[in-house]
């Protein structure tokens, strides 16, 4: 017969080998870490691998000691969503991936492993995943909705007959089709009553898989819902800022796609230090001005959602609008690079949707009327570069000096010098 005393010390074992196992996975997160650190030669003198990874382990403890054990859902088992699902379970959330198709639900069980977006990269062994998504969805306090922008609006409708109090949060950095809603706009129209909210960041899903540190913003006006999405996924490698401007960080998001493609394509053409600084640096002009229009604050555009995502993306070859500018740059027509690429490049959309709405409303959006123009209109990328160029006298920053008085000013000066030489020429000519 076991004593109540035994049936306490089976349970204080049983919570040590947790505690134990749950500090060998913490450990272990480090390892890469430390690694790539001491290979660098960054590690050689400063870094002592031992008080670094007690450090963070100290740290990761009192996440996951958080007696608010946060329910969620994740729906969506592309890179993003499972990246997301996986830092939650890994911060000891009840969390639950809903991802559509069956099998891949199956396999993702089984493995513990991402195989089509995220291959090698373990999953956290907390991590549940459903194929059923009243289930997935049902008493929990947050779902974060991680599918394509084209997707958002069926997924919102599926999810409707279930929703009784949850938050929702979009992770998702896109424009709907044709219609130029953003994600929140959707979540308004569908969900009117629901706490919502937007992430977003330099976020690039398989950096944040290797544990190399990222930092994100969660936008809501709702500050018990910024509190809790920080505390649900902060941790030692990853850093949730707030902000309450919504449109703001949603549009830094979904405009930076834009841009990606842009610079993927320059990168083709092998464009100097120069250039890139200078499209980067004009197309946060760009994006800040649209979002001005759209009611957003323009100094959001100077945070993570912004420049920080712009950076990001625009300078790697792990962003798939990065990629798919780089091939459109080296000949290949839109769709086939799509159809090479084989996931979600948001861009593709936003640029057709921003195009649209921006000549609509006689907002000055170049360098996405340039693209536009060589990859729906077909016209000879060097040319619309050429054109770009030559696109007359601006000021840097717009909410410093605005355009119509630089360019005003600019032109009347330009006027008067040239009929004053042509003046002086004609009485010589007498
Ligand atoms: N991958 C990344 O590094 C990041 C992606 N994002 C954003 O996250 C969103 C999702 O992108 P990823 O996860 O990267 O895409 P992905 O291309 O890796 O995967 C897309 C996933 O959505 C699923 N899906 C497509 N249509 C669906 C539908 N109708 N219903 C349910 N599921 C559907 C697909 O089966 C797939 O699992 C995009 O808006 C993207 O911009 C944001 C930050 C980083
Ligand atoms: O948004 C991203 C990183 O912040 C991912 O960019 P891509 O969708 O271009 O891969």
């Amino acid at each position: 017969m076991t004593s109540p005393n035994d049936s306490n010390k089976d349970t204080n074992n049983k919570h040590n080998d947790t505690d134990k196992q749950s500090s060998d996975k913490q450990n272990s997160l480090l390892a890469g870490i430390i690694e790539r650190a001491t290979k660098s030669g960054l590690g050689r003198k400063k870094l002592n691998p031992s008080a670094v990874e007690s450090a963070v382990a100290k740290n990761m403890a009192k996440i996951h000691s958080n007696p608010t054990k946060l329910r969620l859902a994740f729906l969506g088992g592309g890179s993003f969503g499972t990246a997301m699902a996986n830092l939650a379970a890994r911060n000891g959330c009840d969390t639950t991936l809903w991802v559509r198709n069956k099998r891949t639900v199956k396999a993702m069980a089984k493995t513990q492993t991402n195989k089509k977006y995220l291959p090698g990269h373990k999953l956290d062994d907390r991590l549940k995943y459903s194929h059923d998504l009243a289930a997935a969805v049902k008493d929990k306090d947050i779902i974060f909705i991680a599918v394509p922008g084209l997707a958002f609006r069926e997924t919102l409708k599926n999810i409707a007959p279930f929703i009784s109090g949850q938050s929702i949060v979009s992770l998702t950095k896109g424009m709907e089709k044709d219609t130029f809603a953003l994600m929140s706009d959707i979540i308004k129209e569908e969900l009117p009553e629901v706490n919502f909210g937007v992430m977003s960041g330099p976020n690039l899903a398989i950096e944040i898989m290797k544990n190399m540190p990222s930092a994100t913003v969660i936008a809501s006006e709702s500050e018990p819902l910024r509190h809790a999405v920080q505390a649900a996924l902060h941790s030692a490698f990853f850093r949730v800022f707030a902000s309450d401007d919504v449109k703001g960080v949603e549009l830094g998001g979904a405009l930076k796609n834009i841009y990606a493609i842009a610079m993927g394509m320059a990168a083709a053409y092998e464009v100097g230090e120069n250039t890139k600084a200078m499209i980067l640096t004009r197309a946060l002009a760009e994006m800040s001005r649209f979002g001005v229009e759209a009611g957003a604050n323009p100094l959001t555009f100077l945070g993570l959602s912004g420049v920080g995502d712009l950076y990001a993306t625009c300078n790697s070859e792990l962003s798939r609008n990065f990629r798919i500018g780089n091939m459109l740059g080296r000949g290949m027509n839109i769709d086939a690079a799509v159809k090479k690429l084989g996931q979600t490049a948001e861009g593709v959309n936003t640029i057709q949707q921003v195009h649209e709405k921006a000549t609509r409303e006689g907002i000055y959006m170049p360098i996405t009327h340039a693209l536009y123009a060589v990859i729906y209109e077909d016209k000879a990328a060097l040319g619309v570069a050429l054109h770009l160029m030559e696109a007359g006298f601006r000021s840097d920053v717009e909410f410093v000096m605005a355009h119509d008085h630089s360019n005003a000013a600019l032109t009347a000066h330009m006027k008067s010098s040239a009929s004053k030489t042509a003046d002086k020429d004609s009485d010589k000519d007498k």
